[in-house]
């Protein structure tokens, strides 16, 4: 089995999430918090309240985490095309397979990046959804002081299980929307490369980013979701499951509640996933 795939993935991975992480917590806040009238009411509420450190809240642990299911998703995505087209990375501008075996793989990387990622997802939305400054003497100290007494106390009141609150929903969530990243990214590259040859540097930013765009823009119902219900029983009340989640906040924020985020999403994609691909394909030429 190839593994430099997966070496390139977390790379790619790390040095997207630093530049994306600021987006982020914006767009969890903005998902599971009321408080907050508009993206740029968050970002100056985060700035003057937390500082810009408050933008940076739980970016250790993803990038630690989150960088390794990166690796999963690229290296499980091109060993499935492996499988299933019988040709390596390098082979694959010669022949390029088909969008529906990239479609599959790009589901299948999906698939088994969610179990990976959840416990990892779950507590960096724990920590970016606290708003306690860090250095303010004498408030109420915040719920978890870091990523390691986060996990321990979910561990601790609700046991292992509790580590994969929202797994199911962000299972939904990334298992087609995978797929549809490594096909929009396919199908860009191609639209604008000559037969045979290796996509330019531009090329694979530009169809990287919007690879990005168009896998969160389909991905963020569902990662309203998720996040909701990784918060529920804190702030929030408690839902039965994903259906009682998607109900109660249609019924009381409106449809409308399935897009939040949405425009912070796609900033944020854009850069992050132009810088992924960008690496992760440098990565795999050099050492290819
Ligand atoms: C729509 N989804 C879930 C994705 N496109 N996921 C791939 C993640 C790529 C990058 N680390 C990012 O966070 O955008």
């Amino acid at each position: 089995m190839p593994v430099e795939e997966f070496v390139a993935g977390w790379i790619s991975g790390a040095l997207g999430l630093v530049l994306g992480h600021p987006f982020d917590t914006v767009k969890v806040r903005l998902q599971t918090q009321s408080t907050y009238r508009g993206i740029i009411d968050c970002m100056v509420k985060t700035y003057r309240h937390e500082s810009i450190l408050g933008f940076f809240k739980g970016m250790s642990f993803p990038i630690a985490s989150i960088a390794v299911v990166n690796s999963v998703l690229f290296g499980v995505y091109s060993n499935a095309l492996l499988a299933l087209t019988a040709t390596s990375h390098h082979e694959r501008r010669l022949q390029p397979p088909s969008y529906t075996h990239v479609f599959i793989a790009g589901c299948t990387g999906g698939f088994l990046q969610a179990y990976c990622l959840a416990p990892f997802d779950l507590i960096k939305v724990r920590l970016q959804n606290q708003t306690e400054p860090r250095a303010r003497q004498g408030g109420p100290p915040p719920r978890y002081r870091g990523p390691v007494h986060c996990a321990a106390s979910i561990f601790q009141e609700e046991g292992p299980r509790g580590l994969f609150r929202g797994a199911w929903a962000l299972t939904l969530r990334d298992t087609p929307t995978l797929g549809i990243y490594f096909v929009s990214y396919e199908w860009l590259c191609r639209q604008a490369t000559p037969g045979g040859q290796n996509p330019s540097s531009t090329t694979v930013l530009v169809a990287g980013g919007f690879a990005g765009i168009t896998s969160w823009v389909t991905a963020t119902p569902l990662d309203v979701i998720k996040s909701r219900m990784q918060m529920a029983g804190l702030e929030q009340r408690e839902y039965q499951g994903l259906l009682d989640c998607m109900v109660s906040s249609a019924r009381q924020e409106g449809l409308g509640v399935f897009f939040r985020g949405l425009t912070i999403n796609s900033a944020r994609a854009f850069p992050v996933n132009a810088v992924t691909f960008l690496s992760y394909e440098y990565l795999l030429h050099l050492w290819g």
